[in-house]
């Protein structure tokens, strides 16, 4: 049987909700990662050190018996996010990083940055305490193309504030295209991207061929074949500038399977199946490790996890539940749409 043994991974961009969504979902994480940078969209978002104090608590309170992990949290960046209240979150070690959403850009955004200008102060004061900042690349403007909106946003947004702050570090989060890829690739230093599962799976066609699947909706929307070969190379190839950020993000089935129909797709439950799968069919199993376990740290500045996980190929198919229960309701996982064989477990 073929196996591989890698440092337990930890998931650098995960949606975890709250109250009975959180419950019926965390343990999905916490079977298999140590650690995971936690977005601040809840209703009403985490935007003060006070909310991600009583948030974090929530979440370790959710944590199952015996299960060991570590919530990153992360505040949501506001119009009004106090430079100092973010500098002593730094401080005290609560926050990992902070986030931005463009208004409007994706669930529960309405809250986020319109002009960027106003969020100038806390990014100045990040970038001199070496905070990292977190972002939903896309523009918003209604003339632009969904699927443009990530270029868009690297030209007109991403890059002009990278010039004018330099010392920022920056993570682009869950990125979708060859540009985006190459943005990263290009740039010296202070710039990394993560990479969700998903997105190294579906191009957009799964969303759209063959009647409309929403359950492979997500934003930033999956772009066409050429960007998912792109995405897969990058996180294939071992550089340190790319690592894995799931962006499994649950909604309940009736607000994915209606006339408007949430993003986000779950894929917390058989990531590491779904993983191990892409990297073998890559040849690149050897950087799996990488991808999953060593580079997130490295750009976040912490230190590997010391215990190891082994993703084993099983003969017969790994099946993993279609849907979930939760307390809010069920929740569809991710179907890769080929079979899985491989299979995580904790290495003794
Ligand atoms: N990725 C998604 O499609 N949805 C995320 C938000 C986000 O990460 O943009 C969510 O909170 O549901
Ligand atoms: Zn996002
Ligand atoms: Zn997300």
């Amino acid at each position: 049987m073929q196996s591989i043994t890698i440092r337990r991974p930890d998931d650098w961009h995960l949606h975890l909700r709250d109250g009975a969504m959180l419950e019926g979902v965390i343990a999905d994480t916490s079977r298999t990662f140590a650690r995971a940078i936690i977005m601040p969209n809840l209703v009403p978002p985490v935007v003060t050190t006070v909310d991600a104090t009583a948030y974090r608590d929530r979440i370790l309170k959710a944590l199952p018996a015996g299960h060991r992990f570590q919530p990153l949290m992360t505040l949501y960046l506001t119009e009004h996010t106090s430079a100092d209240d973010v500098e002593a979150g730094a401080e005290s070690g609560l926050i990992t990083a902070v986030k931005l959403y463009p208004a409007g850009a994706t669930t529960n955004s309405h809250g986020g940055v319109r002009d960027m200008e106003k969020a100038m102060p806390v990014l100045e004061r990040m970038a001199k305490i070496g905070l990292p900042l977190c972002v939903h690349g896309e523009v918003t403007t209604p003339e632009v193309d969904i699927f443009d909106r990530e270029a868009v946003f690297i030209d007109t947004v991403l890059d002009p504030l990278r010039r004018r702050l330099p010392e920022l570090k920056v993570t682009m989060e869950h990125v979708t295209t060859a540009d985006g890829i190459e943005y990263i690739k290009a740039a010296k230093a202070n710039l990394a991207g993560s990479i969700t599962t998903h997105h190294l799976i579906i191009n957009r066609n799964a969303i759209l061929v063959g009647g409309i699947k929403p359950h492979y909706y997500c934003l930033p929307v999956a772009k066409r074949e050429n960007h998912r070969l792109a995405l897969r190379a990058a996180a294939v190839s071992g550089n340190p500038r790319f690592f894995l950020g799931t962006d499994s993000a649950p909604h309940v089935d009736p607000l994915k399977e209606c006339a408007c129909g949430c993003a986000g797709i779950y894929t917390s439950i058989n990531t590491m199946s779904c993983l191990a799968h892409v990297f073998e069919e890559e040849g690149a199993l050897d950087k799996l490790e990488a991808f999953a376990s060593l580079n997130g740290p490295a750009w976040y500045g912490l230190s590997p996890n010391e215990e190891r996980i082994t993703l084993s190929k099983q003969a017969d198919p790994v099946v993993f539940p279609a849907k979930i229960e939760t307390g809010a309701g069920p929740v569809t996982v991710f179907d890769p749409m080929f079979r899985l064989h491989w299979q995580a477990a904790a290495s003794a």
